[in-house]
């Protein structure tokens, strides 16, 4: 109790540390959930003025209260574990500390070719993060139907957030395809550390993505997870996005604002416009789909707001639309033709 009280006693005054020790000795009573106090805390803390001190002081409380979950391991292997974390999209949001408890918190699992790893409609208290090895995922999609096998997992993927999102049973079952090695996250961290910031960016960035045709054949499961890998970056008017010529490795998708594609079609010569975007439109893939350098410039044209991808994210959420992303790309020929 002492060391929580002194490592508080940095970040607040006398008052509201008065009032937070008891906040904190009435949880340790009554067992409150850690919800709850985060509640309390919001409610009463002026957050205008205690926004910077509520995260470390939240941090503080659970690292002393809520002893967090610690699974001894080697410093080689909390570093193969960050090497995946750093790889998965639903990590991709948190920062150095955060990453650190999930690290600690993990415990690494083994399992044969051909077992199971989890199973549809069973309980859920774990995530499951692929260090080496790949799995398959099969769901049955209507009761009766055979199971389908519907996506293939890699190192640096996760799996099995759902039940743990939702507290819902597992939608799927996940088999090892290899033998893999796999860090299993238990249900309290991840509550703590991942939860709240996942749900709200699935939340945030699926109705946006709804609005991008381009992703209409995408499974709503597969748009949560372009979700968690979106990154998102504001433009003013004016400012140029993209460069014709320069080497590009982001792909761009306009949740709010418009934006005007340039191109310069011969040395020397002058910026042409040659296409339009607005709410839900998408550009930056012909550089990634061909490897070769911007073939146009982009510029905001109002402010504006982009949903980003970068390269690998793309390759596996966007690549398996190929023949979409190839045929629209003939679009672009057939207004420059006309
Ligand atoms: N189309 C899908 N629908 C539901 N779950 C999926 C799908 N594709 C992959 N999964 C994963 O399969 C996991 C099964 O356990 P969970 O329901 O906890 O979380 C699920 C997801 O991580």
């Amino acid at each position: 109790m002492q060391n929580i009280k002194q490592s508080l006693q940095k970040h607040m005054k006398v008052k509201m540390l008065k009032w937070l020790m008891k906040i904190i000795v009435a949880r340790m009573k009554q067992n409150t959930s850690m919800n709850f106090l985060m509640l309390q805390c919001e409610k009463c803390l002026d957050l205008q003025e205690h926004q910077l001190a509520l995260k470390p002081m939240v941090f503080i409380i659970n690292k002393s209260m809520l002893k967090v979950r610690v699974v001894p391991k080697s410093d080689e292997l909390k570093t193969q574990i960050r090497t995946r974390l750093l790889q998965s999209f639903l990590f991709s949001s948190l920062d150095d500390r955060d990453l650190e408890i999930v690290i600690n918190a993990m415990e690494v699992k083994t399992f044969e070719p051909s077992s199971t790893v989890i199973k549809q409609g069973d309980d859920g208290a774990e995530l499951f993060l692929v260090g080496e090895g790949t799995l398959d995922c099969f769901k049955v999609m209507k009761k009766g139907e055979e199971a389908k096998l519907i996506k293939e997992y890699e190192p640096g993927d996760a799996f099995g957030e759902l039940a743990l999102l939702y507290n819902a049973p597992r939608a799927a079952t996940i088999k090892a395809k290899t033998e893999a090695v796999l860090y299993s996250l238990d249900r309290d961290t991840f509550n703590l550390i991942v939860k709240d910031s996942a749900a709200k960016k699935r939340e945030k960035y699926e109705k946006c993505l709804k609005n991008v045709k381009v992703l209409d054949s995408v499974s709503i499961y597969e748009r949560s997870q372009i979700a968690d890998a979106i990154k998102e970056q504001k433009f003013n008017p004016g400012d140029y996005v993209i460069k014709q010529g320069e080497i590009g490795d982001t792909f761009y998708m306009i949740s709010e604002g418009e934006a005007t594609a340039y191109k310069i079609f011969e040395e020397g010569g002058k910026e042409e416009e040659v296409m339009k975007y607005t709410y839900g439109d998408y550009f930056g893939e012909i550089a990634l789909l061909k490897n070769e350098p911007r073939a146009a410039s982009v510029v905001a044209k109002t402010d504006l707001i982009v949903m980003k991808l970068d390269r690998n994210s793309f390759r596996r959420m966007i690549g398996p639309l190929e023949d979409i992303l190839q045929r629209n790309m003939e679009n672009y020929k057939m207004i420059l033709d006309s």
